[in-house]
């Protein structure tokens, strides 16, 4: 039996040093499951409400655990996620936190999955999800809100899309980022990282393209397969709503320059994936980007859609992007953040699963990333809590 017979939560730390919620799960059978919510920085202004963590902690401990022990069977995943919005009421878990929530939904499917005896991805994916994987986009420069002083543009990623295997996928990443030292080494500009293990040198977006664009040259004639280039722009960090410009520094660009400017990044540089080149309010500017630009390149709502089916299909129905970014903790369970990825695929609108800049050691979304046979997961390149995720595809590759 999958019948919840006991709900835990605590604070513990995740990547930035600051508190998270983890959640562990038990079943009436033994079946344990236990997962913990990351944390976004450049956080889109419509996602569901991270709590600080006591709050979230006390507001599930009340609401919540009673509505789940005893009550619910792990193995639905859909009685679980039901039960807490029905426990939180609010459309945007202001009460339990989406910290919370998501530590708590990914806890049960854990929890289901032990009872089952079966990895994650199967029980969430099904016996024929396994043989597939997703592509790794990595972050190797970056700035924006991740790091002070560094590029404006928040990510610059490497794409190995040409990769025999996601193991092969993985080092290649590693590769770029350790060329991109290189590269910085020489030029004089040695640097720290950003938030999510990216280097974050103190040089305008145009060094960055080179920088990368070089790295990236030097690690395909090493291995032999192609890697891309792509990034997130997080472009809603830089738009001031009441001047309409997206601020570059000193340099601002209106709506239709900014899409002239992106337009062009993409052909200068073969990029074959842009996320949130706009602000999350412009869908009428992301129509007009993805009739331009659509056809071979990833144009991915993050901030746009929020990992949130009303959003997406106000975007579907317009032509607004052909790709969504998806996080669970921006909804707060997985039943929703699936029913997200449905709808996405439903619409071709490619789904790429993603962590966030405050991360931990959990490895939930590499196990959804298979279960849902993404093409893309977003999830670093270096560091404890992205590589936990990154190592965890290469197990699931060797059956381990
Ligand atoms: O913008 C993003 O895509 C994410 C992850 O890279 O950053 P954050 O978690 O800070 O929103
Ligand atoms: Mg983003």
């Amino acid at each position: 039996m999958t019948l919840v017979t006991d709900v835990r939560l605590r604070r513990v730390l995740d990547s930035r040093g600051n508190p998270t919620v983890e959640a562990d799960v038990r079943t009436e059978s033994g079946g344990f499951g236990r997962a913990k919510a990351p944390s976004g920085a450049s956080t889109g202004e419509y996602e569901a409400i991270e709590l600080p963590v006591g709050e979230a902690i006390a507001g599930a401990r009340e609401r919540a655990i009673p509505r789940l022990v005893g009550e619910v069977y792990a193995g639905n995943q859909r009685d679980i996620d039901n039960a807490l919005r029905a426990a939180d009421s609010t459309d945007d878990f202001s009460h339990i936190g989406a910290n919370s929530a998501v530590a708590i939904s990914m806890a049960g499917a854990k929890a289901a999955a032990d009872v089952l005896g079966a990895p994650l991805f199967q029980h969430l994916g099904g016996t024929f999800r396994g043989d597939t994987f997703p592509t790794p986009l990595g972050n190797v420069v970056g700035g924006g809100e991740h790091a002070a002083d560094a590029t404006h543009i928040q990510e610059f990623l490497a794409a190995p899309v040409g990769a025999p295997s996601v193991e092969e996928a993985i080092f290649a990443n590693a590769a770029v980022h350790s060329a991109v030292r290189d590269q910085l080494d020489e030029q004089g500009l040695s640097c720290g990282k950003g938030d999510e293990g990216a280097w974050a040198p103190s040089v305008d977006d145009g060094s960055a393209f080179d920088i990368v664009s070089a790295a990236i040259e030097t690690v395909e004639d090493d291995v032999g397969f192609e890697i891309r280039l792509g990034l997130d722009v997080a472009a809603a960090e830089l738009y001031d709503a009441d001047k309409e410009v997206y601020r570059y520094g000193e340099q601002t660009r209106d709506t239709g320059e900014q899409i002239d400017y992106i337009t062009e990044l993409i052909e200068e540089y073969n990029l074959i994936y842009v996320e949130d080149p706009l602000d999350e309010d412009d869908f009428e500017g992301y129509v007009t980007l993805t009739e331009r630009v659509g056809q071979g390149t990833h144009i991915c709502g993050d901030d746009l859609f929020v990992t949130n089916v009303e959003r997406l299909e106000r975007g579907t129905e317009m032509g607004a992007a052909n790709s969504i970014l998806i996080k669970p903790n921006q909804i707060g369970t997985l039943s929703e953040t699936v029913d997200a990825v449905e709808l996405a695929r439903r619409n071709g609108y490619e789904p790429v699963i993603s962590h966030r800049s405050g991360e931990t050691e959990d490895t939930t979304i590499a196990h959804l990333a298979v279960a849902t046979d993404a093409p893309f997961i977003k999830t670093g390149v270096v560091g404890g809590e992205r590589t936990a995720k990154l190592n965890e595809l290469i197990r699931i590759e060797h059956n381990a």
